[in-house]
């Protein structure tokens, strides 16, 4: 049985089935019940396009983690488009001198073996195989080899195989944040194209924002760098001049550009082989850049492969992205499989909206240990928080889609590096961004969708805390509460993955210090961690 201590709210006359109300201030101890646990000790199953075959793959023993994003209409990434009370949708870059290698922190005291993990039959990053198995051409080996890839995630043994398998067929996949879903798509592009044709493009890879275009671009250039003339450029807003086309073998870009460009017939598409389409389910719902990818499609070969990866996808999306990459080879997770358990979800209980800046400042000395990314809801609150803590002596930075192209680049640039430690941004940076130091994600305001805000955002929360915790790594977010919708709202998403949520107090510093010290400082991303407190 496990108990989750919960706060309680001065709104009156709600419950749900994690928390309880009760008397302002005085935690009360909930049960749990052990339904979803069981659940979660089944999953990840790998539906065949004829044949439902399944595979159980994981027990996830404790639910410590995750979720995500959403996103806005029609324009490209919410770039350019300087309206300060907008709000942005996801995205992502390109990470210097992160990932695997042995997966130890520089910055603070984490160091997680990855051997460890990939021999834990529960983890998303196990596998039976080694990439020796999978018959890749020898200078992609040796780029594994220098990236330090050592073994492949579970999601890159299982695809890649059906993604290269011959005549090509469609495959959707869906693995969680952090997994390595980039490196599966990337080397399935590496595999297709035929590098004596380096001006050719063969491969179109479709990301929902600038950064994640551009984090995609450096990872084909990182893991193909011993393939002699590969040449990978980006297609997005302000890259390619008018007039010029776009040379490569492989594009990434997003999806207003690349429609832009095939109109001006300055992309030509005739001999693309594969489509690559990242954040699928963002990319493809309607309410969010569904009709520029449904355009692009359009304009590509008829029998071109399309290939759709996501580490969510509700099930209105995949209807839908079922019929947009039809006969596809399916790799899905079930719901309570979705987080990553090496991310300790925690939420503080703020005494009302105008203190929620107070326990943000609080919590700064916690958000240097790595790095960290503050999730708000408009472009206007991260300006104003930003210039609120610099004035307070804080050192942060705001990222979002008003700034433009070249800033934004240049922000995250920082960030990567560590020049800066602090990012407050969007939903433009919920998806995708690949930054190994992230340590803390923090949901200053919940993720909200639908009209009014109504409903929580159950997949951006997912996406938002995924910025950390990345291939085995711990990490910690804590989501802001303040009033009933905001704590209805989280409580809703709780449920919704199963998640055990531990409570941090504004009024005890020193045991949210020493909570949040105890997951960064822990050895290692633990399939059961869970502190002493909330433990059964
Ligand atoms: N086989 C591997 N061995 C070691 N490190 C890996 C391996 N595959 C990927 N990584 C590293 O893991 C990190 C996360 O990978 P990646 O960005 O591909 O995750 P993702 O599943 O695409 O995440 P998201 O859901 O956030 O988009 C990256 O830093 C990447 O370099």
């Amino acid at each position: 049985m496990f108990r989750l201590e919960t706060p309680v709210y001065p709104a009156e006359g709600y419950s749900s089935r994690l928390w309880t109300r009760t008397q302002k201030q005085q935690p009360v101890t909930v049960e749990i019940r052990p339904h979803f646990r069981d659940i979660q000790s089944q999953a990840y199953f790998i539906v065949l396009t004829s044949i439902a075959t399944f595979v159980t793959m994981a027990s996830l023993a404790s639910r410590i983690t995750n979720p995500a994003d959403q996103q806005p209409s029609q324009t490209d990434d919410a770039a350019n488009t300087p309206v300060a009370t907008a709000t942005d949708s996801l995205a992502p870059p390109q990470e210097e001198g992160s990932n695997s290698q042995g997966l130890v922190e520089s910055h603070y005291d984490v160091e997680v073996k990855l051997s460890d993990l990939q021999n834990d039959t529960h983890s998303p990053l196990y596998s039976v195989s080694n990439f020796e198995d999978l018959n890749l051409p020898q200078e992609i080996m040796n780029g594994l080899l220098a990236m330090n890839y050592r073994k492949p995630s579970k999601i890159q043994e299982k695809a890649l195989p059906l993604m290269l398998a011959d005549p090509p067929q469609n495959m959707i996949a869906q693995s969680q944040s952090g997994t390595g879903k980039t490196g599966a798509f990337v080397l399935a592009v590496l595999s297709r194209i035929d590098l004596s044709k380096p001006d050719q493009p063969q491969a179109l890879i479709l990301a929902p924002s600038r950064e994640l275009a551009r984090q995609i671009q450096g990872v084909i250039q990182s893991i193909g760098q011993f393939c002699t003339n590969l040449r990978v450029e980006v297609a997005i807003p302000g890259i390619v001049p008018r007039g010029q086309g776009i040379k490569g073998s492989a594009i990434v870009g997003t999806p207003g550009t690349v429609m832009d460009l095939i109109r001006r017939r300055q992309f030509d598409v005739s001999q693309l082989k594969l489509l690559v389409i990242d954040e699928a389910d963002n990319m493809l719902d309607q309410q969010g850049l569904g009709d520029q990818c449904v355009r692009v499609k359009k304009m590509l070969p008829p029998n071109i492969q399309i290939l759709l990866f996501s580490a969510t996808f509700p099930d209105h999306v995949m209807t839908y992205a079922e019929r947009f990459a039809p006969n596809a080879h399916q790799m899905k997770l079930r719901q309570q499989e979705l987080t990553v358990k090496g991310i300790s979800q925690m939420y503080m209980d703020c005494p009302d909206q105008n203190q929620k800046y107070d326990v943000l400042c609080k919590l700064y000395g916690l958000m240097t240990i790595g790095s960290s990314v503050i999730f708000v809801k408009t472009r206007e609150s991260a300006n104003i928080i930003q210039q609120r803590m610099e004035a307070d002596g804080h050192k942060v930075s705001a990222l979002h889609g008003a700034y433009e192209g070249v800033n934004r680049d240049a922000l995250l640039d920082d960030f990567r590096s560590g020049r800066s430690k602090v990012l407050i941004t969007t939903n433009v940076l919920a998806r995708g961004i690949d930054v190994s130091s992230v340590s803390m994600v923090i949901n200053y305001d919940i993720p909200m969708k639908g009209r009014g805000d109504s409903e929580p955002d159950y997949e951006t929360y997912l996406h938002r805390i995924g910025r950390t915790g990345r291939f085995g790594r711990v990490g910690v977010s804590i989501s802001f509460v303040y009033d009933k919708k905001s704590y209805d709202a989280l409580s809703q998403i709780a449920e919704h993955f199963g998640i055990d949520l531990i409570q941090l107090s504004p009024d005890d510093w020193d045991e949210t210090e020493q909570k949040v010290k105890e997951v960064l400082k822990s050895a290692r991303a633990k399939p059961e961690y869970a502190p002493a407190s909330i433990k059964a």
